[in-house]
């Protein structure tokens, strides 16, 4: 169950970039984005981790198509610090993702659903959302 914000119809085209500005509490363990068409298919869920499931300092991204989860991919940057304000961008196309992170810092996830449009984001665990921009 998502107990933090929950954006659906966004209507996200390939090529358009949604920011997401916000807090990072402070002691945070773990925090989710999760992008696609609906809880049960997220062709991104974005997952760092400060200390969690057995993962320190590690984002963990991965996909959940009808409600099952795929293959797990870890990112070895983390450009996050417990307690502070962070800034991130996703873009998409056909083929992937394209997560850009602080200190210039990016990575690409592959579009598994094939999702042209992104309609849903919710956020979960230790970040509290301030904004959200579709440009
Ligand atoms: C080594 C054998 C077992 O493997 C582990 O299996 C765990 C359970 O499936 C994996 O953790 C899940 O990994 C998923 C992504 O593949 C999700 O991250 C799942 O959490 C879903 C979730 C967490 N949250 C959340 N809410 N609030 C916070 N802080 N987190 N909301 N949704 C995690 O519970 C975990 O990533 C996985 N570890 C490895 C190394 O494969």
């Amino acid at each position: 169950m998502s107990c933090g914000i929950v954006c659906t119809n966004m209507g996200v085209k390939a090529g358009k970039r949604i920011g997401v500005k916000g807090e990072i509490a402070a002691g945070a363990k773990s925090f989710v984005l999760n992008l696609g068409k609906d809880q049960a298919n997220v062709v991104l869920h974005f997952n760092p981790r400060f200390d969690a499931h057995g993962d320190v300092r590690t984002i963990v991204c991965n996909s959940m198509d009808k409600g099952e989860w795929g293959a797990e991919q870890r990112e070895s940057a983390f450009p996050f610090q417990e307690g502070t304000n962070v800034e991130m961008f996703i873009t998409h196309d056909p083929s992937n993702l394209t997560i850009a992170l602080p200190n210039n810092h990016q990575f690409k996830f592959p579009n598994r659903l094939g999702l042209q449009v992104i309609d849903f984001l919710n956020a979960e665990g230790d970040f509290t959302i301030k904004s959200i921009q579709l440009e």
